[in-house]
């Protein structure tokens, strides 16, 4: 009789069990027969199975030891699949990956953050990103204007574009967690249009900056910066910026609005 795995939570691991779910997945992922995936953390292999059906080749990464034999007995005599096992954080793109991928997984949601930023950092290599993530991440991460908005959601804006697909109740999961997901798809600016009008080293202080406390006005918080206070609050009134205005409140076009408004002033 085979041995039951055993899950474990240090690894985030709830797998999806619901095979609609999985299908949906597959139908709004785009994938095609040309593509090749990149699947960060394919537990006991569900959505890998479909996956392969549906893309030319599918790079695995999974970090537990424990369920290599599983994924290998399940794919290894499929040329399409690629097991990787790795920490998806100590990943080296250029050497291990080396081609346009397009990412389609279940991450491990306790290192959502960091997951977004290595393949935000990495998209040289990153075609378009889809990933069930935790309900509420995925609503800052898409809120395009309100309480949520914060830094994920602007760090994600200034190099693509993030949607909201579709949510998942946490019973299509085993074991199910404590929270509900959501499946997102995030698209990369191949344009790099904000990168041409605000570097990022500047982007980020700014951003940051104004992030630092939320209950204060972006004003009050620009401050830190080393602006005076008054100048900061004439400044913005000139150009039609109301200085009571927090920094949720700002699209992504009135931050670099905003940020180039403040550079300008600061090279005076
Ligand atoms: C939410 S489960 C998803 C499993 C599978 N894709 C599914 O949907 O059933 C997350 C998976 O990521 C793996 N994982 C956790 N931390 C990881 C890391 N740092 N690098 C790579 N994989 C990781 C876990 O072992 C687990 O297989």
């Amino acid at each position: 009789m085979q041995k039951q795995f055993k899950h474990k939570k240090q690894f985030g691991q709830n797998f999806l069990q619901d095979k609609a779910i999985l299908n949906r997945i597959i139908a709004v992922s785009d994938i095609s027969k040309e593509d090749s995936v990149l699947e960060i953390g394919p537990g006991e292999g569900a959505l890998t199975e479909l996956l392969l059906e549906n893309a030319k080749k599918v790079t695995c990464i999974e970090v537990d030891r424990d369920l290599e034999k599983i994924l290998l007995e399940k794919y290894s005599e499929n040329s399409s699949f690629r097991l990787i096992m790795k920490d998806v954080l100590q990943l080296d793109f250029k050497e291990e990956i080396n081609e346009k991928v397009k990412v389609v997984a279940n991450i491990p949601y306790y290192i959502t953050s960091p997951i977004i930023q290595k393949l935000i950092v990495n998209r040289e290599f990153v075609e378009d990103i889809y990933i069930m993530i935790q309900k509420e991440v995925a609503e800052r991460i898409t809120a395009k204007s309100s309480k949520k908005r914060s830094v994920l959601t602007l760090s994600v804006e200034y190099f693509g574009e993030a949607e909201l697909l579709f949510y998942i109740p946490k019973e299509a999961f085993f074991p199910s967690p404590k929270v509900d997901s959501a499946f997102i798809k995030i698209s990369i600016d191949k344009k790099n249009k904000y990168e041409k009008l605000v570097n990022e080293k500047t982007f980020f202080k700014y951003v940051k900056a104004s992030f630092a406390n939320k209950r204060k006005n972006i004003v009050n918080n620009l401050c830190s910066l080393g602006f005076e206070k008054n100048s900061l609050k004439v400044l913005l009134e000139k150009n039609d910026i109301s200085p009571n205005k927090r920094a949720e409140a700002f699209s992504i076009d009135e931050f670099i609005e905003l940020i180039q408004i403040l550079e300008r002033t600061s090279n005076e």
